[in-house]
């Protein structure tokens, strides 16, 4: 009970620091209707699915980013997550490079130079937590190598490493496995959803290739710049103008500017603040190819907070992959031909083939 009452309070404290004064275009949609549909969508769907998956899907169709509610990622957990993640940068440096430091491996803590000169980001990175998590590439490697026994057993070695935990906080084990689940659960859902809409043949046919939930989150740590770089525009960015190369992705952040999206309509950039209640979900290039070019791959970018940066700032962001010896190519659906026809000398590949090469 105490505790309840503490989260609470915890979370409107922190909540009116999250919430923004920024407005921004990018539309709200509210996905409680779709929340669990992946295992309880039967042959006749309620009307209130289909209406939100509508609104879910037109609105990345139109924006590439859309703000979801009440999804299973709910506000509280994103407190919490976002406070143990402050929490792990504010660990002196012997922790973070003694127990959590990783090279050539997407699990544990680095650091990188970004776009900005003298930027330090830091970032701590969580994949799937399962004790051999080579099996989950291994029918990629396997038919990729077929007999090279040796350079599948370093490809094994390499992948197998696993997640990273600081010592004695088993409350932020607890915390980003549950984060790294719920958005597991919300991005299954959001998937079958827009297989849905676009009246596939097989409506679980994103969701089959996601069986292995081979995805990876990221959290990064912007610090406080000590110099302000107003120059140029280019040294305004902290993170550099990039699409993601997902199906989905879900992002939130703990400040209230800094990512922005690029619309290619206008031509402009909008700015992308945090909410209390809701997270961002945008579309990779797997989804902007798989969709037959109906579902956006939309460049973003961090920019430096000139209004307050005062602050630093948390971004934690959820990559969600297909199994990686899924094949790729453009699908055909209700809406293809008002897509790009970009088909008809398409090269399909393998999920594998893009991942970055860890040896
Ligand atoms: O930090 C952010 O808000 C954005 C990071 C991002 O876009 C990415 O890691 O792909
Ligand atoms: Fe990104």
């Amino acid at each position: 009970m105490f505790r309840h009452i503490l989260k609470i309070s915890l979370f409107q404290r922190l909540s009116q620091q999250r919430s923004s004064s920024l407005t921004t275009s990018i539309p709200v949609v509210d996905v409680s209707a779709l929340m669990n549909c992946s295992s309880s969508f039967e042959q006749h769907p309620s009307s209130s699915m289909i209406k939100a998956s509508k609104l879910f899907s037109e609105a990345l169709r139109q924006y590439g980013f859309v703000y979801i509610k009440n999804s299973h990622v709910t506000p509280l957990l994103v407190e919490e997550t976002l406070l143990q993640s402050r929490w792990l940068f504010s660990q002196s440096e012997e922790l973070k490079s003694k127990n959590l430091l990783t090279s050539n491996c997407h699990r544990g803590y680095y650091k990188f130079t970004s776009a900005c000169v003298d930027d330090k980001i830091e970032a701590y990175s969580i994949c799937r937590d399962i004790e051999q998590p080579y099996s989950l590439k291994q029918d990629y490697f396997q038919q990729l190598y077929d007999n090279d026994e040796k350079q599948l057993e370093k490809i094994k070695n390499q992948y197998n490493q696993i997640n990273k935990w600081p010592p004695m906080n088993s409350e932020f084990k607890r915390i980003m496995l549950d984060y790294w689940l719920k958005c597991q659960k919300t991005s299954t859902d959001l998937l079958w959803s827009l297989a849905k809409y676009l009246n596939l043949e097989d409506p679980s046919i994103f969701i089959k290739q996601h069986s292995k939930h081979d995805n990876n989150m990221e959290i990064k740590y912007y610090p406080k710049l000590e110099t302000k770089t107003k120059t140029t525009s280019e040294q305004m960015l902290r993170f550099p103008v990039h699409c993601d190369l997902t199906t989905l992705t879900l992002l939130c952040q703990d400040r209230e500017s800094g990512l922005e999206i690029y619309n290619q309509n206008t031509n402009t950039w909008i700015a992308a603040p945090s909410t209390d209640d809701s997270i961002l979900v945008n579309c990779g290039d797997l989804m902007e190819v798989w969709s037959n070019y109906y579902y956006p791959s939309t460049k973003h970018r961090v920019i430096q907070n000139t209004n307050n940066d005062k602050s630093d700032r948390i971004s934690i962001v959820y990559f969600v992959f297909p199994n990686y010896e899924t094949e790729i190519a453009p699908i055909q659906h209700q809406f293809a031909s008002q897509t790009t026809t970009k088909n008809s000398d398409f090269e399909p590949f393998q999920v594998g083939d893009r991942m970055p090469f860890l040896l």
